[in-house]
């Protein structure tokens, strides 16, 4: 008798976003770096993919929804995944003839984020991390994140990093087949878990220059970009791991805005140049570069992905402080309702802010958090689709 049962498991996953950035491939099909790098993972209180993978002899083809939307699957991003994740369950089924033979089936996939897709936010880290954690637990396999972390980083290069909470390293590896290219926990959201993330969103409109052809472009054309990938990222990685042991902010701080202006420095010296940071992203800037200076250590650190959007880590002891200068701008921003701020300090110049204050769109206020997790509720059916809300 044909199997008819659907089988399901679902997931949330964070997103992650680098402190010592990832830019750059070796290897562009299996996503391989040019430099490792490292990331806090933040909280799915507040971002969040949630996937339902599901699989049955019924099905008739492998289908991916997101956000409702039916999504070509037929790149080889997701073929990868899906051939992967397919080759290990097929090997615990050689092992155990007894176990249904979940590798043959066609699977369904259906996931949504809490944030928009593609506005560098990290969705694509969030999304493969949380396709590939969900499909692993249907297939009940054995290996751990960090094995895991080489499927996912075959979907997206920072999704491999989602695969942990907390402290996140990604190492580039040498191997030519990337087997040793794999995220590790360089600490868990335990061991500081007063990591406070502020993220500006400065427009939610996709991006200009994908992640994707940006790096090749940087990689085939800036003449910065070997002495980053080479001499400047390598000593960096050993300070920022030594820094969040020692749970160093000031350290961790000065890292992270030194790495994301070298990053944004060989975006600009790469050929045409690429700007992702607007006026109302070096506006940020000057907002935490004028904090640090009237505080007299920094106690907060700005970084941007490729795209506008700022992200500023401090620590909660410091909170009432960061969001209080920060009030100045964005008192009347959605996502800014917070009470028992400190006032501005008197000595601080507060025309930084003015760019601020009509240039964000939406402030999240996060932390640090948990890796994926396993959860009941499905975004499948009984009957194999899309449950519709
Ligand atoms: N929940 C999801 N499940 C599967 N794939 C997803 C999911 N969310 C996003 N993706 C994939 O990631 C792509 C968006 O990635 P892209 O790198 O363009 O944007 P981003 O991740 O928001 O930005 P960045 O990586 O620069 O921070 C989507 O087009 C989709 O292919
Ligand atoms: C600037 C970054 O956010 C770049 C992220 O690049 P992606 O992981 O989105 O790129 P692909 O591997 O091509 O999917 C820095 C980082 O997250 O480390």
């Amino acid at each position: 008798m044909v199997d008819q049962k659907i089988y399901t498991a679902s997931t949330t996953a964070p997103v992650n976003i680098a402190v010592i950035k990832y830019w750059g491939k070796r290897d562009t099909a299996l996503n391989l770096p040019t430099n490792s790098s490292l990331s806090v993972t933040l909280s799915q209180k507040d971002l969040r993919t949630h996937t339902t993978a599901s699989c049955s002899a019924s099905f008739e083809s492998d289908t991916l929804h997101l956000n409702g939307e039916l999504q070509n699957i037929s790149g080889p991003r997701q073929t990868a995944c899906f051939r992967e994740l397919r080759s290990l369950r097929a090997a615990l089924e050689a092992a155990d003839p007894s176990l249904p033979k979940l590798s043959t089936y066609k699977l369904h996939i259906v996931s949504e984020n809490n944030f928009p897709t593609a506005a560098g936010l990290a969705s694509s880290a969030a999304g493969f991390a949380a396709l590939v954690r969900a499909i692993a637990d249907l297939y009940e396999l054995p290996q751990n994140p960090t094995e895991l972390s080489r499927i996912a980083r075959q979907g997206s290069g920072s999704a491999c990093r989602s695969l942990f909470g907390g402290y996140v390293a990604w190492e580039q590896g040498e191997k030519i087949d990337g087997s040793d290219s794999l995220a590790v926990e360089i600490a868990p959201a335990s061991h500081w878990p007063d990591m406070k993330a502020a993220i500006l969103v400065v427009s939610a409109a996709k991006k200009g220059v994908s992640s994707t052809s940006g790096m090749q472009a940087t990689v085939a054309t800036s003449s910065l970009f070997p002495h980053r990938a080479r001499v400047v990222v390598p000593q960096r990685m050993e300070e920022m791991i030594k820094a969040i042991k020692e749970r160093d902010f000031e350290t961790f701080a000065d890292l992270t805005m030194k790495d994301s202006n070298s990053f944004h420095s060989v975006c600009l010296d790469t050929s045409p140049p690429i700007f992702y940071m607007n006026d109302v992203s070096k506006a940020a800037i000057r907002v935490v570069e004028e904090l640090n200076r009237v505080s007299g250590r920094k106690i907060a650190a700005y970084t941007f992905d490729a795209g506008p959007n700022a992200v500023i880590y401090y620590l909660e002891k410091d909170e009432a402080l960061v969001l209080g200068v920060l009030k100045g701008g964005l008192e009347h921003v959605p996502g800014f309702a917070v009470s028992g701020t400190a006032a501005i300090p008197e000595e601080y110049d507060a025309s930084f802010l003015e760019p601020l204050k009509e240039g964000i769109t939406r402030v999240i206020l996060t932390g640090v958090g948990e890796g994926p997790i396993s959860v009941k509720e499905s975004l499948v059916g009984e009957d194999g689709l899309l449950l519709k809300k």
